[in-house]
């Protein structure tokens, strides 16, 4: 396995490598790997000759500057789970490497990051924009994979991916959860074990309200009921818990209509955030 903590020298070796190989899968990520972030390497794997996984806790996506602080940041254990499943190479440059300069734009992706994640994290997708089109202008993938706990994230990227040209294929992979439910997440890390416990509150959520409005229950009730169930526990705030539809991330007030509506929440157990979804 190749470990690349520069651009230049990275593709040097992808061009060298593209010659002889059909196709080059892109895994991006913020490192602190779990078996959510294999799954998308496995998925790589198999369509792919070659898979770069990047690590990058890129600070243009953090709108929180406590929240990025305390990311967590395991590099040395990723890299042996990494080599463990083969993954060809690691792209994991610093700061200063990926900005050599203070970038001066900024992605507007109307109606989608309005909303949930674009709501309460101002300035999170334009970073995520930024950054995703510089690895994609780096590695210059024929595959790239992105995981569907990040639902909202997905989809911004595909639309990123439309309107820039962008000549891959985007690809969603399902979300890895723990035995209990719980969504995995590199945030995860940060809980107390009380914490943990109480975090598959938002799984809960989302299997309670599946059912409820499958049954035809109201979305304001659901809503409402979704609120007591999660912050029956002081620790825990609700952010939002909305339903959209997933094809466009239209905000819907019923799931009649929606050809695959989405529920998507979000909230905090104690000051770290988690967020979660389900198809209905
Ligand atoms: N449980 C999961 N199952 C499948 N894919 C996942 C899962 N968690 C994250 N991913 C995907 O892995 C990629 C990298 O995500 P990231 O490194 O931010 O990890 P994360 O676990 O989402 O961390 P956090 O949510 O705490 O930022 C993203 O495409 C993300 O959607
Ligand atoms: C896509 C991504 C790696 C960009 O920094 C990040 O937002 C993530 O890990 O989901
Ligand atoms: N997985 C989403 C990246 C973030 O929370 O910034």
């Amino acid at each position: 396995m190749e470990i690349f903590n520069e651009i230049a020298p990275l593709k040097a070796f992808l061009k060298a490598k593209k010659q002889a190989l059909n196709s080059i899968g892109l895994v991006p990520t913020m490192g602190a790997l779990h078996s959510g972030h294999i799954s998308l390497i496995e998925a790589s794997k198999a369509e792919n000759d070659l898979t770069v996984c990047s690590i990058f806790v890129n600070p243009a996506q953090f709108n929180n500057p406590n929240d990025l602080q305390r990311y967590p940041r395991t590099l040395d254990k990723d890299t042996l789970l990494l080599k463990k499943v083969e993954c060809d190479a690691i792209f994991c440059p610093d700061s200063t490497e990926m900005y050599r300069h203070q970038p001066l734009i900024k992605f507007d992706f109307g109606h989608l990051d309005k909303i949930m994640e674009g709501k309460f994290r101002p300035g999170h997708f334009s970073g995520v924009a930024l950054v995703v089109s510089k690895l994609f202008n780096i590695v210059e993938p024929h595959h790239a994979y992105f995981g569907q706990k990040d639902w909202q994230q997905y989809s911004i990227i595909r639309q990123l991916v439309d309107d820039l040209n962008f000549n891959l294929i985007l690809h969603s992979v399902p979300t890895s959860r723990e035995p209990d439910g719980l969504a995995m997440s590199s945030r995860n890390l940060r809980l107390n074990e009380s914490q943990r416990q109480k975090a598959i509150v938002f799984f809960e959520a989302l299997t309670f309200a599946k059912r409820a409005l499958n049954d035809g229950a109201p979305l304001v009730q659901v809503q409402q009921k979704v609120m007591q169930l999660v912050e029956k526990d002081a620790e825990i705030k609700l952010e939002y818990f909305e339903l959209a539809d997933s094809k466009n991330l239209n905000l819907l007030e019923n799931v009649k209509g929606a050809s695959q509506p989405i529920m998507c929440i979000a909230g905090f157990v104690g000051e770290i955030r988690l967020i979660d979804n389900m198809f209905l």
